[in-house]
């Protein structure tokens, strides 16, 4: 379908290529007819010197030809080719783009890098120096047996040319050596890129835990499958060539033994056996390329397969059209059951929950027992049952994820900083915003901290954030999420690198900057979250207890024994530490 859609598009760009292809070819034939007809010039006693001229004008008037003509038919041709991978590219990052969740849970990015890099370049191969090879298997080799027959002798050119369709017949049995060797060394590239990412994504926590050795072994052990992988290729490679060149070099053999007889009984000149000669050492390529066509062809379609299955990718989510929607933030959660895709195990077992537009709702509860799951299910980055979860009164399945999110601002644990500047991290929804950058770092309580940087808000983040401290960078992720001006804001444990104190002044901070919105917070230290208007305690996927702090205190409960027993260890670190 990628390639039907291309060529319709741009057959006009193959044709021109490839007949300035053809045009090569044909100019190509008259080459060794005119340095065979040199020869036989010389040879003749008291030649004359102006046809010798003539005929070397000759020439240089075809290699010109043959420049313009070569110039011409890359350009068009392999520049087409180009085209295709370019766009290809860009269809497979927009349609990546769009995916949900699911998608980056199940794919692995050295896998996904792989299919962008090396499987894009085989299928150029395929539609540029494939087409190239197609043409001059069918042409050239046609052209120059025709040319051979009708310049210089028939019967010798069916002698000359017995061994040259074993060229042919060798390509293609090494292609299909070769193409499963190649689809190996695919697989191993993509593992070695896997590990690479990883180990670089995971260095902090290799060196941490000084188990360099491990991860050595790991990467070694794929690095070597990988090398060993290229070095069985390139046997083949090896071994193929030479092969190639003594067949080669056979057909040389039979026109030195029979051409040679010719031109003692003068069948034919000294021109044309050289003619001939310079014939014969032309069609190795042609046939040869009939080997590395239908290799180019079957690693294409390997590679193509790849590619078709990533755009192949769906959503779980179908997602209505976008509509203008008014957003108010009030989320009805009505017995919500949920187990992520493919994956059996339920997280959620009916959740019901009352949101109301301005609340400030905090959940807490134990590792595992689910938060981050409702939390994400509220800004449909996975698929929910309908009549599960209504927001404003419409379902949440009925409204397009984009436009929810275009009004929820989800800031997750493991927050993500861009290799940009804090400022242009922080307008990251809206460019427009860069100038308001302050207000935004002040309402999360980072200002102070940026202005302390030696570039200020200029500085440029390092590769996953690395030049702020944890909490720096957790700060600066929410005056990302409040630079987004949504109704509803979702902090997802993401204040874990600063202290109680601080987690408390700035949640405090923020309740107070922005009023009517609705504010939703996900903790583990329940002293910052006690003036919620309502507290949802979670255990193992259930909510077992709800109400606000003093409620769930009076109740001498899950939260009553979780909060005394928080506030005891508050006491014993204060005293430990003072
Ligand atoms: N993408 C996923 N695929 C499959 N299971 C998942 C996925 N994400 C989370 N889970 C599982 O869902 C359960 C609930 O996880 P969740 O992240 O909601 O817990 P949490 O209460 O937010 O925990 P924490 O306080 O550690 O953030 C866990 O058992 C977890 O293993």
């Amino acid at each position: 379908m990628l390639i039907k859609d291309f060529l319709k598009k741009y057959w006009w760009r193959y044709s021109i290529g490839i007949l300035f292809l053809i045009v090569v070819d044909i100019i190509q034939i008259y080459i060794p007819k005119q340095i065979g007809n040199i020869v036989d010039v010389l040879e003749i006693p008291n030649f004359q010197m102006n046809d010798i001229k003539k005929l070397i004008l000759g020439i240089i008037f075809l290699a010109f030809g043959l420049v313009i003509g070569r110039f011409l038919w890359r350009i068009f041709i392999i520049g087409a080719a180009r085209l295709f991978q370019f766009k290809t590219i860009n269809k497979m990052f927009d349609h990546i783009i769009e995916l949900d969740q699911n998608f980056y849970d199940k794919w692995r990015t050295g896998d996904l890098m792989t299919r962008f890099t090396s499987d894009t370049n085989q299928i150029e191969r395929l539609m540029g120096p494939a087409v190239i090879m197609l043409v001059d298997t069918l042409f050239m080799s046609i052209f120059t047996i025709i040319a051979m027959g009708n310049f210089v002798n028939w019967k010798l050119t069916f002698l000359a040319i017995i061994p040259l369709p074993l060229i042919a017949i060798i390509s293609l049995f090494f292609g299909k050596v070769i193409h499963k060797k190649f689809t190996q060394l695919q697989e191993d590239t993509s593992e070695l890129s896997n590990i690479t990412e990883e180990s670089v994504a995971g260095v902090d926590v290799i060196k941490l835990y000084s188990n360099k050795k491990t991860m050595e072994d790991i990467f070694n052990k794929r690095s070597k499958r990988y090398y060993d992988s290229y070095i069985s290729l390139i046997r083949i490679w090896g071994l193929m060539f030479p092969l190639v060149m003594l067949l080669g070099a056979m057909a040389t053999l039979f026109v030195f033994f029979f051409g040679g007889k010719m031109v003692i009984m003068n069948d034919i000149t000294l021109g044309q056996f050289i003619m001939t000669n310079q014939y014969v050492g032309m069609l190795i390529w042609p046939m040869m390329a009939f080997g590395f066509l239908i290799n180019n062809i079957q690693r294409g379609r390997a590679s193509l397969k790849r590619i078709n299955n990533v755009l192949e990718q769906k959503s779980l989510i179908n997602e209505p059209e976008m509509r203008q929607m008014e957003f108010t933030g009030n989320y009805q959660i009505k017995d919500l059951n949920f187990n992520y895709p493919e994956n059996e195990r339920k997280v959620l077992k009916n959740i019901n929950m009352n949101i109301k537009q301005g609340d400030m709702i905090a959940f807490v509860g134990r590792v595992g027992s689910g938060k981050s799951t409702v939390a994400k299910l509220m800004a449909k980055i996975y698929p929910v049952d309908k009549g599960k979860i209504i927001i404003d009164d419409k379902d949440i399945n009925d409204i397009n994820g984009k436009s929810i999110r275009d009004h929820v601002s989800y800031v997750p644990q493991d927050n993500f900083l861009f290799s940009m500047t804090i400022r242009e991290n922080i307008s990251f929804s809206n460019k427009k915003l860069e100038p308001k950058a302050e207000n935004y770092a002040k309402m999360a309580s980072v200002h102070g901290d940026i202005l302390n940087i030696e570039n200020g808000y200029e500085t440029v983040v390092g590769e996953r954030g690395v030049t702020l401290s944890g909490g720096q960078r957790q700060r600066v992720s929410i005056a990302r999420a409040l630079a987004k001006k949504s109704e509803i804001i979702i902090l997802d444990d993401c204040l874990s690198a600063v202290d109680t104190e601080t987690e408390e002044a700035i949640i405090k901070n923020l309740r107070k900057e922005i009023k009517n919105k609705t504010i939703i917070v996900i903790s583990h230290r329940l002293k910052a979250v006690k003036d919620s208007d309502k507290i949802y305690v979670f255990e193992d996927g259930q909510i077992i207890e709800e109400g606000n702090h003093n409620q769930l205190m009076d109740k001498k409960s899950v939260y009553h024994s979780m909060y005394m027993k928080q506030l005891i260890e508050d006491k014993l670190g204060e005293e430990y530490n003072g």
